[in-house]
């Protein structure tokens, strides 16, 4: 799914009316509609009450329509209106509609003192993609009102204050959302950490504006979805064997974090790879061998750390480094030395670079341009800044990777929630499963693994990367559906990486 500027939403939005040759208001409705069905889905059964609180743009007119709705189904509804020059015609026609029914609007302006009644659901209608520019301070002891408020806060299309695509200065009043509910696709701020607690979680609300028209509005931005990578995956041959699903080699652990390679190695299994060899420091052979059968296991002469690294490395499919290496002299040395290999062959296995061998990769600006084109690097935020250097925002961050990709024809996966793999053509798909749970210790070892094996398979590094993004955060949301966020390990990851395979390649779920 495409995910748009506010411009390119409103041009989508007045061709739907013209293609679809609707009214804008008839538009509002069905916007309301679909806002209507999924806060029924939100209480339940049970009758709740409301506090809409509306703008005097479309924002405002998609609440009062709310508003009326909800008032219809028997919920109990209070309905404030920003006091102001000029409504929308959107709106006024809505507060016409609410006087007709003879329910009451009351007035509101930032300076206003409201009162919550306990339990009421709050919605927030006060502004949309509309923002012109950030809330002034005048705002604040309103917004204050409501962030504050005990009451759960439902936020029509974006949080108040929030500007959709673009920057918004946090000290800025912004409406602190428990849930909000965004118009035809993803916004961009939606997505980014550093919103994280204006938009703690969002829906999105199909309201029929016309797919020939989405076609049409380009962007580099998607949000990729299980009908994306459902694309990607590649069928199981009937007469396949080992051979066929590739052979991976995983490179990493050293004395302290041989964990790092078992998981590493485990998930590549488990993802489908038909072999795996870990390549490890010696002081690992038992522990992997033991706890890792399926493995098979070369060591590095030295006990502690990796000090080189085979000749026969590049015979392999695919090959994943970095986990728990750790970053001696003497582990970079042998990474350089791999570097100035690679060059002399005709055709090299694909790589992806975690962890450690991103750390090592950021010491040595030098070396990037030798890691050769197409290659994944799978950095958390840390290990970005190290390579990447500091950002000011992540609209900045996201702008500076982009260049990186197309720079040196890489693909970048930046870890976190909404995970964004950022391509070479720079293409940013930002990932829409996962849960806070996952932010666990191995975590990131699990999706290396599961990523090297989709690569040993065959999978393009683009197509091994989007579906292994999505994989890893599939498996940790069936994972949460049994044992709570706070408990999930990175071994649940894996063992729940076959109901992830289930679940993506049926239809019906
Ligand atoms: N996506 C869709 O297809 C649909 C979306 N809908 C809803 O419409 C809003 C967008 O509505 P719009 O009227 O364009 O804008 P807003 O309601 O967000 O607000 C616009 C008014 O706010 C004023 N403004 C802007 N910035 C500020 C500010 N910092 N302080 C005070 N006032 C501000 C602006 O006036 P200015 O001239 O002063 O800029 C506008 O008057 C969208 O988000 C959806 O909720 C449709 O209902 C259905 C289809
Ligand atoms: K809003």
């Amino acid at each position: 799914m495409k995910i748009l500027s506010a411009a390119d939403i409103y041009k989508w939005e007045q061709a739907t009316l013209i293609s679809q040759n609707i009214s804008s208001v008839e538009l509002m409705e069905r916007a309301a509609e679909a806002l209507f069905q999924a806060i029924q889905q939100y209480v339940g059964e049970r009758q709740a009450s409301f506090v809409i609180l509306c703008g005097f743009g479309n924002n405002g007119g998609d609440g009062l329509a709310l508003g009326r709705m909800l008032h219809m189904a028997g919920h109990i509804v209070r309905i404030h209106l920003l006091e102001h020059t000029s409504y929308s015609a959107e709106n006024e026609i809505n507060q016409q509609r609410l006087h007709e029914m003879d329910i009451s609007i009351s007035s509101l302006s930032p300076e206003s003192i409201l009162e919550f009644p306990a339990k009421s659901i709050l919605i927030d209608a006060l502004f949309g993609y509309g923002l012109a520019r950030p809330l002034d301070d005048r705002w604040k002891p309103l917004l204050y009102q409501i962030n504050t408020a005990s009451n759960p806060v439902l936020s029509i299309d974006i949080p108040s204050g929030l500007f959709a695509d673009k920057p918004t200065p946090i000290e800025a009043p912004i409406i602190q959302a428990h849930l909000t509910y965004t118009f035809a696709c993803a916004k961009l701020s939606l997505l980014f950490p550093k919103y994280a607690s204006f938009t703690s979680n969002f829906q999105i609300l199909d309201i029929g504006l016309e797919k020939n028209i989405e076609n049409t509005l380009s962007t580099p931005y998607e949000y990729l979805q299980k009908e994306d990578v459902q694309l990607l995956i590649r069928p199981l041959q009937k007469f396949s064997h080992k051979g066929t699903f590739g052979h991976a080699y995983m490179v990493g652990g050293r004395y302290g974090s041989i964990g790092a390679a078992i998981l590493a190695s485990k998930a590549a299994l488990k993802t489908g790879c038909g072999l795996i060899t870990a390549y490890i420091p010696a002081c690992g052979y038992t522990i992997l061998q033991g706890a890792f059968p399926e493995a098979q296991v070369e060591t590095d002469p030295l006990d502690t750390h990796i000090s080189m690294f085979p000749k026969q490395i590049t015979d392999y499919d695919a090959i994943g480094m970095g986990m728990g290496m750790g970053t001696h002299p003497d582990t970079e040395i042998a990474l350089r030395q791999l570097f100035e290999r690679l060059k002399l062959m005709p055709s090299i296995p694909h790589l992806l670079f975690d962890a450690d061998a991103i750390n090592i990769l950021a010491k040595n600006p030098d070396w990037h341009v030798l890691i050769p084109p197409n290659s994944i690097l799978t950095p958390h935020p840390k290990e970005l800044e190290r390579l990447i250097g500091l950002w000011t925002d992540d609209f900045e961050k996201i702008a500076k990777v982009r260049d990186w990709c197309r720079r040196y024809q890489q693909i970048v996966v930046i870890k976190g929630a909404n995970t964004a793999i950022v391509l070479p053509n720079e293409m940013v798909h930002f990932n829409s499963t996962g849960n806070p749970g996952m932010a666990t210790g191995g975590s990131g070892d699990v999706l290396s693994g599961i990523i090297t094996s989709l690569l040993a398979q065959g999978h393009t590094p683009a197509d091994a990367a989007l579906l292994g993004v999505y994989l890893h955060g599939l498996a940790g949301d069936i994972a949460a559906t049994t044992i709570h966020e706070r408990s999930i390990t990175a071994t649940d990851i894996i063992a729940h990486l076959s109901s992830a395979w289930q679940h993506l390649q049926n239809p019906y779920l």
